[in-house]
């Protein structure tokens, strides 16, 4: 059929990943989530921003079937998440939470090794040469060569919290979810996390408590508040003087970083219980 003009995109967006529609989460006595409702792109590294308390933990637990939304449903590449079987789920979806394991007697490899059975099992397993590779490559990237033949459990906090993200890796997951996965990390470990979380092309949604860190990193943030979705957009339009004093109840001054585009965020720290001497 003749066509009288050129209708493909110029600049096609990467498929939607996830769809977040009317979330809510309460424990039968009160709400703790309401109305949350998101798209996110394919590849997107998107933080989740808010005070103490306010769901963030919960909205990721929601979207990682531990908790079952009381309203509104989750879809990932087009598929609800309910009707995925667990096998299904977790090929799909990597997990690091807040709680460090312990108790594992198993060396930092054998422990990343578990990370590959996403896409395999035992009986079904890669070649062993090729499964050490994949594991090589995975340590350097998180910079923990050295520590390959280490016991897990005598690791620092810091270090399992990177042995966490590198196993999450290996599932090779289409969507990523971290709560707090600068936990634990000096500020140089947070930069590389964060720069490691945004140069995957996996869509990843992390929370993250440094305004500073998730603006320079992150391509757009969900800012929560009392249970709902107070905004989303990219770090510009999110981190505004008025949201912050609105929902942290602090005073900030915001211009541009001098290295980028992104927000500086300087607290007020001379403001009212801010006071030193
Ligand atoms: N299983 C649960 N049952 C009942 N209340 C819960 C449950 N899990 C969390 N809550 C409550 O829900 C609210 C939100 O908790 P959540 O852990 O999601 O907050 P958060 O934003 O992750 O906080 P933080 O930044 O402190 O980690 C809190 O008041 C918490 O006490």
């Amino acid at each position: 059929m003749f066509k009288a003009f050129d209708d493909t995109p110029r600049n096609p967006q990467p498929p939607l990943q996830l769809e977040v529609e009317n979330l809510g989460w309460g424990d039968g006595r009160r709400s703790i989530l309401s109305g949350v409702s998101f798209n996110l792109f394919q590849g997107e590294f998107v933080g989740l921003l808010g005070p103490n308390g306010v769901g963030k933990s919960t909205l990721l637990r929601c979207l990682y079937r531990f908790l079952e939304p009381t309203s509104g449903r989750v879809l990932l590449g087009g598929q609800d998440t309910r009707t995925m079987s667990r096998r299904q789920f977790a090929r799909q979806v990597a997990v690091v939470t807040q709680h460090l394991p312990s108790g594992f007697s198993m060396t930092v490899r054998q422990f990343l090794t578990t990370g590959l059975l996403a896409h395999s099992s035992w009986w079904q397993r890669l070649d062993r040469r090729q499964e050490r590779m994949q594991i090589d490559e995975m340590l350097e990237r998180v910079q923990l060569t050295e520590m390959a033949d280490r016991h897990f459990e005598l690791l620092s906090g810091g270090e399992r919290q990177r042995v966490l993200i590198a196993r999450a890796l290996l599932q090779q997951p289409r969507l990523l979810l971290l709560d707090e996965p600068t936990n634990h990390l000096d500020i140089r470990y947070q930069i590389d996390t964060l720069k490691l979380l945004r140069g995957l092309g996996v869509t990843v949604i992390a929370s993250i408590h440094d305004l500073n860190l998730a603006s320079a990193y992150c391509d757009r943030l969900l800012l929560l508040h009392q249970g709902r979705l107070a905004a989303f957009g990219e770090p510009g339009q999110v981190m505004t003087q008025e949201q912050i004093a609105r929902i942290y109840g602090v005073d900030a001054r915001i211009d541009p970083h001098p290295q980028g585009t992104h927000p500086r965020i300087t607290f007020d720290y001379h403001n009212g219980d801010y006071v030193f001497a």
